[in-house]
């Protein structure tokens, strides 16, 4: 005898799927639709058959339907500001022989009188939030979280996996990577992390302060410490982390002289202001960044090598975003409407050759640069989305090639294609092969070539 969900499955599951009151999405590992039901269609004003085979991420305002589908963990009872209104989602991982192929998510808005109201206690709420947040961020200088740290490439979930291990506690931490990677927010979100959190984050910038004022910046002075000294003295940026974090960023441009005073702070606990009779006892924790090759200035006798091993406790190296191709469609997306919220201009979009282009390019500047870009084109469209005569000229192939023989872009781009490859499929250079259609033989020419 059949069961009655045998003989109505197809019935069953419209009745479900298509259910007046539910959401229903469902994405491919890849985070493209292959299902969204009427009511979800209706809700966000869009075709159905227009959706189908579209990047969720374009469809859907903060959804996170592609990373679950990535990642395997469910997420449940997620708030989710869709088209105005706090939504309920949830999003469960659809495996199939232990893989995760896919992703189905809800979203509730199941008796609308009633959640009307809670969407507008929810908005009070979050609003109260929002301005202690902002009383936070006014008194300490905290700004960013965890949840600022775009991206869900294999080396950023690591990088945020590692700093949520690392944040607690008061281990030095030393982060390294090309400017404009994030080295800022990140040192922000682990003194946010960390039980340091309600005390000040004091940042300080050692390549921009001059040698000889770097010492009463840091350190402080008292009243008559020199000519030209200020009333009352100056408190040092030490003693304004008092209890919190210290920020040091590109340490590697700090001059000798003060490396000396840092590492004493760092033995003894303790800063001397200039002019003062007495020490006084500090607790900071400190985070240092820098591009610079510490280890080589260490040899040239730029850089001492005992600080070098006081800061180098943890290492957190950031990766440049040509390596994480992965996260530029998300962060282009993010910066996007961080752009269009401040500047108020209609911007919904990029046209698929923008991010074709964005993928092609090297990003020297990295997020900072993208960030620019970005910037730019929403100051210079006329239209919703953002098209190539939009970007600025660094982006157009002709400007990017400048200066570079056809021989050198084409191994370049050569290059970059079976990095790609091989990245997507874990290092495995059959399945590379495969990919880029070519014999086992030439790849492993060209791995040699490229030094890959
Ligand atoms: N993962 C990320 N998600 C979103 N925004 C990011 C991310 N990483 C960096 N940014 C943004 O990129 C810009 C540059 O980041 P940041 O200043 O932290 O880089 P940096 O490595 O400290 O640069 P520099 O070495 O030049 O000081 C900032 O506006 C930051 O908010």
């Amino acid at each position: 005898m059949h069961s009655l969900n045998h003989i109505y499955k197809e019935e069953i599951f419209e009745t479900v799927f298509e259910n007046a009151y539910h959401c229903f999405v469902v994405v491919d590992g890849q985070g493209l639709i292959t299902y969204m039901n009427n009511t979800y269609c209706e809700f966000l004003g869009v075709d159905k058959k227009d959706v189908i085979g579209k990047h969720v991420t374009d469809v859907i305002e903060n959804t996170r339907m592609h990373i679950v589908a990535h990642s395997g963990e469910e997420e449940i009872a997620d708030l989710q500001y869709i088209r105005g209104n706090h939504m309920i989602a949830n999003r469960i991982p659809v495996r199939s022989g232990g893989m995760v192929v896919g992703a189905v998510g809800t979203v509730l808005f199941r008796d609308t009188k009633e959640w009307m109201k809670m969407n507008s206690h929810i908005k009070d709420l979050l609003l109260e939030l929002e301005h202690y947040r902002s009383q936070v961020k006014n008194q300490h200088g905290v700004i960013y979280s965890l949840h600022d740290l775009v991206g869900s490439s294999a080396q950023m979930n690591s990088l945020k996996n590692k700093i949520k291990k690392v944040s607690p506690g008061d281990v030095s931490i030393l982060l390294r990577g090309e400017s404009g990677t994030g080295k800022e927010l990140f040192a922000h979100s682990i003194h946010h992390l960390s039980e340091r959190n309600g005390k000040p984050f004091v940042k300080v910038n050692c390549a921009a302060i001059p040698e000889h004022l770097l010492e009463s910046e840091l350190f402080g002075y008292k009243e008559g410490a020199f000519t030209g000294a200020k009333k009352g003295g100056k408190l040092g940026k030490f003693q304004l982390a008092d209890g919190g974090t210290i920020f040091l960023d590109e340490i590697g441009d700090m001059p000798l002289s003060a490396q000396v005073k840092i590492l004493r702070v760092l033995q003894e606990g303790e800063v001397e202001a200039l002019g003062a009779v007495e020490s006084q006892k500090i607790d900071v924790r400190i985070i240092t960044a820098t591009n610079q090759p510490l280890e080589k200035l260490i040899e040239e006798d730029r850089f001492r090598e005992d600080l070098f091993y006081r800061i180098n406790v943890v290492q957190i190296q950031l990766p440049s975003l040509r390596d994480r191709p992965e996260d530029l469609r998300v962060l282009s997306k993010y910066i996007l409407h961080k752009v269009t919220g401040r500047t108020g201009k209609r911007v919904i979009d990029f046209d698929s050759n923008v991010l074709e282009r964005f993928m092609q390019y090297q990003w020297p500047g990295n997020i900072r640069e993208l960030e620019n870009v970005i910037e730019s084109a929403v100051h210079l469209t006329n239209t919703e989305v953002i098209q190539v005569e939009d970007l600025p000229d660094q982006m157009h192939p002709n400007s990017y090639g400048q200066n570079r023989s056809l021989k050198e872009i084409v191994e370049n781009t050569e290059k970059q294609a079976i990095e790609r490859a091989l990245k997507r499929v874990d290092g495995d250079k059959l399945e590379a092969t495969k990919l880029l259609g070519i014999g086992k033989s030439s790849l492993y020419e060209k791995i040699k070539k490229y030094r890959l």
